[in-house]
């Protein structure tokens, strides 16, 4: 290194060793506001203690920020040309934003709008920056620099010599793999930095091919937006939503690194509370719940549990029969019907409408025809509690849930049949119930059965009794914890100084401590400030509906990219998904580079994009290996297995991608050469060298290494087989080959043969 450079390193050294001194320096002052606040305990009034909560929470934020952005603390400065004092005229632009006890910046947060420039600014713009610097560290220590010299007139020699526009961009893309998604921070890009700056309000779409970055933008946007618009967004929260567990997994450590930890990451089949969607279930299935068409048929399956029976309902009392003619029915329901409500709560206008038919009734036969008011609610009561009564009005307009309606529709081909589901729907749909004393939220829900049960809590509402319940076993617990408080102090001797009720409330206190992300994951109601959607196309028509739910401001960004559709009942357009919900009003940006995949594979994938659709246009890939992807036909798979061994190198992680249904089959193969493979997309997956998964399980994934094996099966295997297999190819930051033991698809024939 020249000396210059050694020197610069030293200074830059400095500069940020003392930012990370007053990092230490605020982290432990807020430790201490931190337990000073717990201190105090949960005494005072109501207010007080409320105070006291709403402070220990914004001190553990706080804290958890300060922890998280260790790494990489400082990665920029911009050296502006306008000023003259030297040190006013730089900015370092790091993770957060850090100040000194007298308000003198140090750090400037790189969502702030003067660290714009850090992303934006080009020799032909340069947005008053002479030099962009990159600081690349290791820990605490700074072990290189980058500078893109922007005002190209005032270049020295040296400079010129060192002028290295993509060094920092480049060097971050040629990192290996670690099995989860990095943040960007130091080297995001103008066209995405864009979209992470762009409007908080309406609707973005933003499309782009593979590896164009849409995942690590719409995270990055997620913690702009929250640093921009702190209030509003902390109060209602944000929620990002992804395909699948892997994959939420895999990008779940980027929010945190960038000081964001108070954000719902969820799946749609995690978005219900209460229900853990575990079940598998065959494409086809998922395809028809996922329909449009599905909302109807829910609706339709509610009115038919409302249906009224073709014989006059005889309800036998002890001392006489109460009857309830077709005509009194139909009463009841048009009457029920026109309150609008959902059927729990309409419930209670049809069985009030009844019950006071029935006291008429009761009275006439009491021989009591003119019974005051408050004899005629005595009876009235009387009556409603009488179990005949009960039974027979629970049949004609029961109390619901979405877990029983559904239940109820798809165990019953009839139910099913009324519903409007064809024969070949009914086949698909058709289940065994439950077992008994197996707890239905159990391994029965798959995740499109996720927004079927949404619908239909829409339909339902919430049942009155059911609240009341919980209410009454709320002041149950209640009474409880004030007894157990009671013996807890006389047991400690404190019974003179504190008292019971106020000692239990301070215990259920800390139990209601939540952040709002883990606040709206408890509620099905809960409307977010803005919800970001991930891998977009994949989501059913009805799981639009649910998410639509959540958002009625439509505050949302939604990433995704047409050609990669792989699910049935995934998008074809984005204006087929969104229009119905918005009608034009939303705006679409376009991501073109290819960060991930090298040149060499990129070529391949654009051929099987062709296939996908003429008009489509593969992105443009950042850089070249020159490494050619390869293709190798072996006499049976068994061979597969040295191939991939061969393929794990050093600390590289490898995927292999097979067909749906052959990654068992290719799974045992695979261990028996490289034992520790893992097969399917469990924890084990993102940190084994080596995983063998399917196209849906792999996708929004990456890795240094990718081997597809049987890609004609892929091709073959659904209707969306060219998507798959685009998407299988353009899931390697370095290297691809292809195993086959079929004819290799004509589209493959670019490859180099082994
Ligand atoms: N500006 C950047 N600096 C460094 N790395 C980047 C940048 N932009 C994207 N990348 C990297 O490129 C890779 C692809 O990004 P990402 O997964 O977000 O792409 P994607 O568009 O969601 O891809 P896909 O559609 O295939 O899921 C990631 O490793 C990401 O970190």
């Amino acid at each position: 290194m020249p000396e210059s450079s050694t020197g610069e390193l030293a200074r830059e050294q400095k500069y940020v060793a003392a930012l990370y001194e007053r990092l230490d320096v605020l982290r432990e002052r807020t430790r201490g506001q931190l337990d000073a606040v717990l201190a105090q305990g949960a005494f005072g009034t109501h207010q007080n203690r409320s105070e006291r909560d709403n402070f220990a929470v914004m001190y553990t934020q706080r804290l958890a920020r300060l922890w998280a952005v260790e790494h990489g603390l400082c990665f920029g400065r911009l050296d502006h040309a306008e000023e003259s004092r030297a040190d006013a005229s730089r900015l370092y632009i790091g993770r957060i934003g850090l100040a000194d006890d007298d308000q003198h910046r140090l750090l400037i947060d790189w969502r702030a709008p003067v660290a714009q420039p850090f992303y934006r600014a080009t020799p032909a713009a340069p947005m008053g920056v002479t030099r962009r610097r990159h600081l690349h560290t290791r820990g605490r220590r700074v072990t290189a620099i980058d500078d893109d010299l922007l005002d190209l007139d005032s270049l020295t020699d040296a400079d010129r010599a060192s002028l290295n526009g993509e060094a920092a961009l480049l060097a971050a893309l040629g990192e290996k793999r670690t099995g989860r998604m990095r943040d960007i921070v130091a080297t995001i890009q103008a066209e995405q930095d864009k979209i992470i700056r762009s409007d908080l309000n309406g609707m973005l779409v933003v499309q782009g091919g593979p590896g164009t970055g849409k995942t690590v933008v719409a995270l990055h946007r997620a913690a702009y937006l929250l640093y921009t618009f702190r209030e509003r967004l902390e109060r209602r929260g944000v929620l990002i939503l992804g395909p699948n567990p892997t994959f939420m997994r895999y990008i779940e450590q980027v929010l945190p690194s960038l000081g964001e930890t108070d954000v719902l990451l969820s799946t749609v089949g995690e978005l219900y509370p209460g229900v853990t969607a575990t079940r598998e279930e065959p494409p086809e299935a998922a395809a028809v719940k996922g329909r449009i068409a599905m909302a109807d048929v829910v609706a339709r399956a509610v009115r038919e549990r409302q249906r009224m029976p073709r014989t006059p309902v005889e309800i036998k009392l002890d001392k006489f029969t109460l009857k309830l003619d077709r005509q009194t029915l139909e009463a009841a329901r048009s009457k029920a019907g026109r309150s609008r409500r959902p059927h729990n709560q309409a419930r209670a206008v049809f069985i009030r409408h009844l019950l006071t038919v029935l006291t008429r009734q009761a009275a006439r036969h009491l021989g009591r025809g003119n019974l005051d008011e408050a004899d005629f609610a005595d009876l009235r009561e009387d009556l409603r509690t009488e179990e005949p009564v009960r039974v027979a009005l629970n049949r004609l307009w029961p109390y619901l849930t979405p877990q029983q309606l559904l239940i109820g529709l798809f165990t019953d081909r009839d139910r099913m049949a009324a519903a409007g589901l064809g024969a070949p729907e009914r086949d698909l749909l058709l289940r065994e119930p439950p077992r008994s004393g197996e707890k239905p939220g159990e391994n029965w829900w798959s995740a499109a059965d996720v927004p079927l049960l949404d619908e239909a809590a829409e339909l339902l509402g919430d049942i009155d009794e059911g609240v009341l319940r919980a209410a009454r076993r709320a002041e149950q617990e209640r009474e409880e914890r004030i007894a157990y408080a009671r013996e807890v102090l006389e047991l400690t001797g404190l019974a003179d100084i504190m008292d019971a009720e106020r000692f239990a409330e301070r215990q259920q206190a800390e139990e209601t401590y939540l952040t709002t992300a883990e606040r709206a994951a408890r509620d099905r109601t809960w409307a977010f400030g803005h919800v970001i959607v991930d891998e977009a196309q994949e989501l059913s028509e009805m799981a639009w509906r649910m998410v639509m739910r959540r958002i009625p401001g439509r505050s949302m960004t939604i990433v995704g990219d047409i050609a990669q559709t792989g699910s049935a009942a995934g998008a074809a357009s984005w204006a087929r998904v969104l229009d119905p919900y918005v009608s034009g009003r939303w705006r679409e940006e376009h991501l073109s580079v290819n960060y991930r995949t090298p040149a060499e594979l990129m070529e391949v994938a654009a051929r099987v994009l062709e296939l996908v659709g003429a008009d489509l246009k593969a992105p443009e890939s950042v850089r070249e290996t020159g490494e050619r992807p390869w293709a190798l036909r072996v006499a049976t798979l068994a061979e597969a297995g040295p191939v991939v061994a061969a393929e794990v190198v050093g600390e590289g992680r490898l995927v292999v991608v097979a067909p749906a249904g052959m990654t068992e089959e290719i799974g045992t193969i695979v261990r028996a050469a490289v034992p520790e493979a893992a097969t399917g997309p469990g924890p084990a997956a993102l940190d084994a060298p080596v995983a063998v998964l399917s196209v849906t399980e792999a996708k929004g994934l990456e890795f240094d290494s990718v081997i597809v094996v049987e890609p004609g099966r892929i091709l073959r295997e659904s209707p969306r087989g060219p998507s798959d297999l685009y998407v299988a190819l353009t899931r390697a930051t370095s290297r691809l080959g292809v195993v086959h033991t079929e004819e290799l698809p004509e589209v493959l024939n670019g490859l180099e043969r082994r």
